[in-house]
């Protein structure tokens, strides 16, 4: 297993990836179960506010773990700043985890409970740091916004992803996708729980501020079921893999404390 040869299989999956990444046996690891009676009420956490401009997206792509939107991060157009963050950070992507069955696909657990799917927005210091890979080192260089996803009813907007999806069947297949703006991915309210955690993906730096919100959005399983027909695998493979269970299970958190901002 070298490079980028790491997937969620029984060889190459998150048991076997401390091997090529010795920091997955590290002290600040993600994702983890967050169990709210024993989160801190942090009454100084202010709101999160997310100001995203729909004229920052470029495209959206298959890159063999997840599917994949891309932002333009060469200024400060789409950013998120407040809650436990002292420096706004800027959108660089965002991407989804999910399952094969609805109770499971979440990558954190919420008092042991997983949710279908989580889906996650990067984002990173440009204050601090010159660029992304930069940034994706320093322990205080990315937050990622985590929202889960329950199935009930059609999500309203999440047809633009999923209308789409056919096009990245396929990993290293990318499309254009411009004009989309993340905010209507978001519930109606940004409670959330913080804490300082890592990638959950290799290179599963220890660089994540994680906030992570209370209120899941519902998306229908017939749309998170169109996840399910992208594949692992490129088209010139002959092994046709399903692209599902793509999500890391919770990890130690070796005594950290997990915020509430209310
Ligand atoms: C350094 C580096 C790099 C590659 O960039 C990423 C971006 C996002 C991720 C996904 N990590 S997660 N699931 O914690 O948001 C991993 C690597
Ligand atoms: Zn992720």
């Amino acid at each position: 297993m070298t490079g980028d040869q790491w997937g969620y299989g029984k060889e190459d999956g998150p048991s076997a990836w401390h091997i090529n990444y010795p920091v997955a046996l590290g002290n600040r690891q993600s994702p983890i179960d967050i169990v709210p009676d024993e989160t801190t009420l942090d009454r100084d956490l202010g709101p999160i506010f997310l100001d995203y401009d729909s004229c920052t997206s470029i495209n959206i792509s298959n890159n063999g773990h997840s599917v994949v939107v891309e932002f333009v991060d060469s200024d400060d157009r789409s950013m998120i700043r407040g809650g436990p963050l002292d420096n706004p950070y800027r959108l660089k992507q965002f991407h989804f985890h999910w399952g094969e069955k609805g109770h499971e696909g979440s990558e954190h657990t919420v008092a042991g409970l997983g949710y279908a799917s989580e889906l996650h927005l990067v984002h990173w210091n440009a204050v601090k740091y010159r660029s992304f890979t930069d940034a994706a080192s320093a322990p205080d260089g990315l937050a990622v916004l985590g929202i889960f996803l329950e199935t009930g009813d059609d999500h309203r907007w999440l047809h633009l992803i999923t209308d789409v999806l056919f096009m990245v069947k396929y990993k290293d297949s990318v499309t254009d996708f411009k004009g989309f703006n993340p905010k209507c991915l978001l519930p109606n309210r940004l409670h959330y729980w913080t804490y300082l955690g890592s990638l959950t993906t290799p290179p599963l730096h220890e660089s994540v501020t994680w906030i992570l919100l209370k209120e899941p959005i519902v998306v229908s399983d017939k749309q998170l079921g169109m996840f399910r027909m992208l594949l692992f695998n490129g088209e010139e493979e002959d092994e046709r893999k399903k692209m599902e269970n793509n999500f890391r299970p919770p990890q130690p958190l070796n005594g950290r404390e997990v915020r509430s901002s209310n």
